[in-house]
C-alpha cells in the first residue's frame, strides 16, 4: 500500500498569528521527505493537523486521499513520532509498545519484530527512564512501525542526537522509503537533512517557499573558483575578458563567478601565467537554506524585538 500526503491550501489561525497559511504540497512514496523552517515556521503545527491533532482553520491535509480522523484503524496507515519523550518511564519498552498494540488492535507479535527492527530488543524488558535519547528515538520510532503504516511523520527526529544517533535515523528512514513508504521528518537545520532527505519543503511564517529536491538545489548554488597565482595582474583582465567576475580576498587570492576551474586553468596556461591553486567553491546548503528563509527569522527577530519594549 502506497499513500500520499496531501496539503491543500492548509491553514491555522491562533488568535492573531496566522502559524499556517494556505500551505499546498504533496509528499510522495518511496523517497525520504524533509519538512524545513526556522524555529516558529509552522512545521509543527501543518504535522499536528496532519494528524488530526489540531484542526485547520481551513483548507485540508490528506494522507492517501483521506484526513486523518477519517481513517479506520490509522496506526496501519500512519505512524508519528511527535516527542521521542512520549513514553512512561517507569514503563520497560516491551511493556510500553505492547499497550500500544493492544489499544489499536495490534498483534503482540509485531512488538518483538518493531523492537528488533529498531535495534532494541537487548533493552527490551529494561525501564524507558533509563534510555539515553537516541534509545528513546528508537522506541519512537518502533511505536510508529507497530502498524507497518504506510506513512512515517516524525518532527525533528535529530534534534540533540549524537552523530552515531543521526546515523542511524538515516539509514533507517532511506531503508523506510526504499521499502515504498512515505517519510516526512522536519528539522529546523539544513545541514542535519542534507545528506538525509531526497526532497526538501521549506517553509518560513507558515508558507511555502521552496518544493525541490536536494540534487536541485545543490545545482541551483552559484559557484566561484578560488584562484591562486604569483601573476594576479595579468590574471584578472584574461578572467574578465573570458567574462568572469573576479574580486580579490584579504589573503590575495582572486574569486572568479561565471567561469569554470577547467577554464581558468586552459587560459592561464595558454598565457603561460603560472597557477598555484585552483579551487572550485560551492555554497553549503545551509547557506543556501540561511538565504532562502532569511525574511521569515527577520521577521521573527523583529517581532520579539518590539514584544520585549
Ligand atoms: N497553541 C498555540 N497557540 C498560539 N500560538 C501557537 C500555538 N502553537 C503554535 N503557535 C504559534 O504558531 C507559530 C508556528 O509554531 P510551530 O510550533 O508550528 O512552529 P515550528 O516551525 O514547529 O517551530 P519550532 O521549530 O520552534 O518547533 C508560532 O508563531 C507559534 O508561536
Amino acid at each position: 500500500m502506497r499513500h500520499m500526503i496531501e496539503l491543500r491550501e492548509l491553514t491555522k489561525r491562533y488568535g492573531p498569528t496566522l502559524a499556517v497559511d494556505r500551505l499546498s504540497f504533496e509528499v510522495q512514496p518511496g523517497v525520504v521527505t524533509g519538512f524545513l523552517g526556522p524555529n516558529g515556521a509552522g512545521k509543527s503545527t501543518t504535522m499536528r493537523m496532519m494528524l488530526g491533532l489540531h484542526r485547520p482553520t481551513s483548507g485540508e491535509a490528506l494522507i492517501g486521499g483521506r484526513p486523518y480522523d477519517r481513517i479506520r484503524r490509522p496506526l496501519h496507515h500512519v505512524g508519528a513520532v511527535l516527542d521521542a519523550d512520549a513514553a512512561h518511564p517507569g514503563r520497560t519498552a516491551f511493556t510500553h509498545l505492547a499497550c500500544l498494540a493492544r489499544s489499536n488492535g495490534i498483534a503482540r507479535v509485531r512488538v518483538t519484530e518493531a523492537l528488533d527492527r529498531v535495534g532494541l530488543t537487548s533493552v527490551a524488558h529494561k525501564r524507558v527512564g533509563g534510555f539515553s535519547l537516541g534509545m528513546k528515538q528508537r522506541l519512537g520510532i518502533a511505536g510508529a512501525l507497530l502498524g507497518d503504516p504506510a506513512v512515517i511523520v516524525l518532527d525533528e527526529p535529530v534534534n540533540g542526537l549524537d552523530a552515531a544517533g543521526i546515523r542511524w535515523i538515516r539509514s533507517t528512514l532511506r531503508a523506510l522509503a526504499a521499502e515504498g513508504r512515505t517519510v516526512l521528518l522536519s528539522s529546523h537545520l539544513m545541514s542535519e537533512m542534507a545528506l538525509t532527505v531526497d526532497r526538501v519543503l521549506i517553509i518560513g511564517k507558515g508558507r511555502l517557499i521552496e518544493d525541490t529536491s536536494v540534487a536541485e538545489m545543490r545545482a541551483r548554488f552559484e559557484r566561484d573558483v578560488l584562484v591562486r597565482t604569483p601573476r594576479t595582474d595579468e590574471l584578472v583582465p584574461l578572467l574578465r575578458g573570458m567574462g568572469a567576475a573576479v574580486t580579490r580576498t584579504d589573503e590575495g587570492d582572486l574569486v572568479a563567478v561565471g567561469v569554470d576551474a577547467a577554464a581558468i586553468g586552459d587560459a592561464a596556461a595558454a598565457a603561460a601565467i603560472p597557477i598555484h591553486g585552483l579551487t572550485p567553491r560551492s555554497a553549503t546548503l545551509e547557506d543556501v537554506y540561511l538565504q532562502m528563509t532569511d525574511e521569515a527569522v527577520e521577521y521573527r527577530a523583529a517581532t520579539m524585538e518590539k514584544e520585549l519594549v
